[in-house]
């Protein structure tokens, strides 16, 4: 199988790390090579990136989120992403392995532009940059009351949970409007639901496109295998229409040839 890549968002807290455990195991368990993965902090250079992004530059700053202007903070992001696709979403993909990545493109779309306030077409041009427009071909949004989900968390806010109900709310929104857009790519599911309710959703989904994933091959071995055969033909076809050429000119040269013996003969009669 060529590699699928799957990507899963959704606010704080609703449940994306667990079903991404669940998705991986279930894929295992299916003989495939998975890579999970996240966003940000995917490799190296992203858990140097992920620390100044969710901790601020100054940890002591009264207000950590203040520390990284809007402009600054959608660039980290991208500059996490150009590293995470160029380091390990590619090469993975290129091994034929299924990619999960904890967050993707979308979180900057939801974040930056729906929370932040900057402007979608901007973010979306810098993250399609960063990747060279690489696009998952599956997106869960686990979507549920942000707030909720937000109550779920057990650990300390860091410097983006602790941006506040509105802008929370906002990301949510985002998030939902981005889902509607590109329904083909997306599946949002109720993340209110218990654990397994929302796995079973994921399940059947992904089952379905894993089926779909291996009959395009199919299909693409089957037209690529056509093509040749026709390529083949076509080439048998020439060689006999040359041979055919050949032989009628060996035909009309000897036809020539006792022509021309005949004349001979009948000028050295007179
Ligand atoms: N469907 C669910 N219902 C209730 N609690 C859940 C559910 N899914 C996950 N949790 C719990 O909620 C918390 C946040 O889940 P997590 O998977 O880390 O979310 P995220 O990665 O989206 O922040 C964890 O304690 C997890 O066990
Ligand atoms: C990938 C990404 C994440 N974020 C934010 C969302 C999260 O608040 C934070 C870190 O994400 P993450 O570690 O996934 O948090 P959680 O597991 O609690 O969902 O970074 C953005 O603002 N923009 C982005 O492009």
């Amino acid at each position: 199988m060529s590699g699928v890549f799957i990507s899963f968002e959704g606010v704080d807290g609703v449940g994306k790390t667990t079903q991404v455990e669940r998705l991986r195991a279930y894929l295992e368990s299916r003989g495939c090579e998975v890579v999970v993965t996240r966003e940000p902090g995917g490799t190296a250079l992203g858990g140097r990136l992920r620390d100044l992004l969710l901790n601020g530059v100054d940890a002591d700053a009264a207000d950590a989120a203040a520390d990284i202007a809007a402009r600054a903070e959608a660039l980290i992001f991208a500059a996490d992403r150009a590293q995470h696709v160029a380091e390990v979403v590619r090469p993975a993909l290129e091994r034929g392995a299924v990619v999960i990545t904890d967050r993707y493109l979308d979180s900057s779309l939801a974040y930056q532009a729906g929370g932040r306030e900057l402007t979608a077409d901007e973010i979306r041009n810098l993250s399609m940059w960063a990747t060279g427009s690489l696009m998952p071909a599956r997106t869960y949004l686990l979507d549920m009351d942000p707030d909720e989900a937000h109550r779920r968390l057990t650990h300390e806010d860091d410097r983006m949970e602790s941006a506040g109900d509105d802008f929370r709310s906002r990301t949510r929104d985002a998030f939902r409007h981005l889902a509607g857009r590109e329904p083909k790519r997306f599946r949002m599911i109720d993340a209110a639901y218990p654990e397994e309710t929302v796995w079973a959703r994921i399940k059947a989904d992904v089952d379905a496109l894993l089926d779909d994933v291996v009959a395009d091959e199919r299909f693409a071995k089957m037209a690529a295998e056509a093509a040749a055969r026709k390529a083949a033909a076509e080439e048998a076809a020439r060689k006999a229409a040359e041979e055919a050429r050949k032989a009628k000119e060996v035909a009309a040269a000897a036809g020539d040839a006792d022509q021309s013996a005949e004349t001979t003969t009948a000028g050295g009669g007179q």
